[in-house]
């Protein structure tokens, strides 16, 4: 893995401080189980250092420490089982030539990036450019018409779609909507991927799902229907619902859209602490050129359903394109520092 020298282990990752203690214990006496989560507003660089359970209620830690410390084994080992290519690390998930067309409309053409395990790959480019269209192949929900695309070491091009239940399962995917389950409540949404699993007690359960709400920033949400959250808390679940199937990968379709700039910075601060802590193989779509400086280890930016650029952000920054000059700047436009 590139960044496993510096990287932290998951336990380290998860350990709370004392300091992270006392203020759990502060806030759950001043305030109950809806302690507000003070860690996701800390300011944006320090943000990705946060312990993820700085904000889970001292009761419930452990199962969810244990849960998240048993996912990140379970990366680490499915990193370790994708084989090499001549003597050097797989990528976890590649495209290879990839071309897709809707009739006349050739949307990707000869497309080819990659994601190293535990890397953050953004997917930058003007609207309709295949950006969620490349994701929906990823996930097998659309077909290729050439080329090929690896999950895991594994060509998935081809697989069936019982085969394809298996990649999801691995793969798991943010909805810009969420894609909740409306009939039932936020807490039953969130055990969906856990009650699968058939190796669970019902407390645990609870424990867990209690605890991935309060670890997103949606504390004492679960017996809400998804119809009485916004929509940045319906992310927040879905991003929890995610994180309880125990994914290889997630994929996120632009998480910051359609959100208040707050919501937007929570979000973005909780990917990041993801992201930094977890070590989870991550592709973004995104129009938020802020965001993807924050969280993109390499972009891939696409034009005219071509890859115009793939590299890293101070590259993409470096680079004396005039299209990526032009998008650069736009953004500029848009959104100014
Ligand atoms: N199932 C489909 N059938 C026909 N055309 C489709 C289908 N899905 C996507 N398209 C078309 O493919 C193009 C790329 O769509 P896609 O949703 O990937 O764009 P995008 O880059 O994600 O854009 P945006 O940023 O606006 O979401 C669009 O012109 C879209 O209309």
């Amino acid at each position: 893995m590139a960044e496993q020298d510096e990287s932290l282990t998951a336990e380290k990752a998860l350990e709370r401080t004392p300091e992270d203690k006392n203020r759990a214990v502060e806030s759950s006496d001043a305030e109950g189980s809806e302690h507000r989560s003070d860690a996701l507003v800390a300011d944006t660089d320090d943000a990705g250092s946060v312990p993820l359970l700085a904000d889970v209620e001292l009761s419930i830690t452990p199962a969810v420490e244990e849960f998240m410390v048993q996912a990140a084994a379970q990366n680490e080992a499915a990193v370790e089982a994708v084989p090499e290519d001549r003597g050097k690390p797989r990528s976890y998930i590649s495209f290879e030539h990839v071309s897709k067309s809707f009739g006349d409309f050739h949307v990707l053409k000869d497309v080819s990036f990659c994601v190293n395990p535990g890397e953050t790959l953004c997917i930058l480019g003007r609207s309709g450019v295949g950006k969620s269209v490349s994701l929906q192949m990823l996930l097998g929900f659309l077909k290729v018409d050439s080329g090929t695309i690896r999950v895991g070491g594994e060509d998935i091009t081809h697989f069936s779609e019982r085969q394809l239940q298996e990649v999801r399962k691995k793969v798991t995917m943010v909805f810009q909507n969420g894609a909740l389950f409306d009939s039932i409540t936020v807490g039953e949404n969130v055990a969906f991927p856990l009650r699968e699993r058939k190796d669970m007690e019902e407390d645990q359960m609870f424990q867990v799902v209690r605890g991935l709400l309060e670890m997103v920033g949606v504390a004492g949400m679960e017996n809400l229907l998804p119809s009485d959250l916004s929509t940045g808390m319906k992310r927040s679940v879905a991003i929890a619902r995610a994180l309880a199937a125990q994914p290889e990968a997630v994929l996120y379709d632009e998480p910051t859209t359609m959100v208040d700039p707050m919501m937007a910075h929570l979000l973005g601060n909780l990917i990041q602490r993801l992201k930094q802590q977890l070590h989870l193989t991550s592709i973004v779509v995104t129009h938020d050129m802020r965001f993807a400086k924050k969280l993109a280890d390499r972009v891939v930016f696409l034009h005219q359903g071509e890859v115009r650029f793939f590299g890293t952000m101070p590259e993409m920054e470096r680079s004396d394109d005039p299209i990526l000059r032009e998008f650069l700047l736009l953004d500029e436009l848009v959104l100014p520092a």
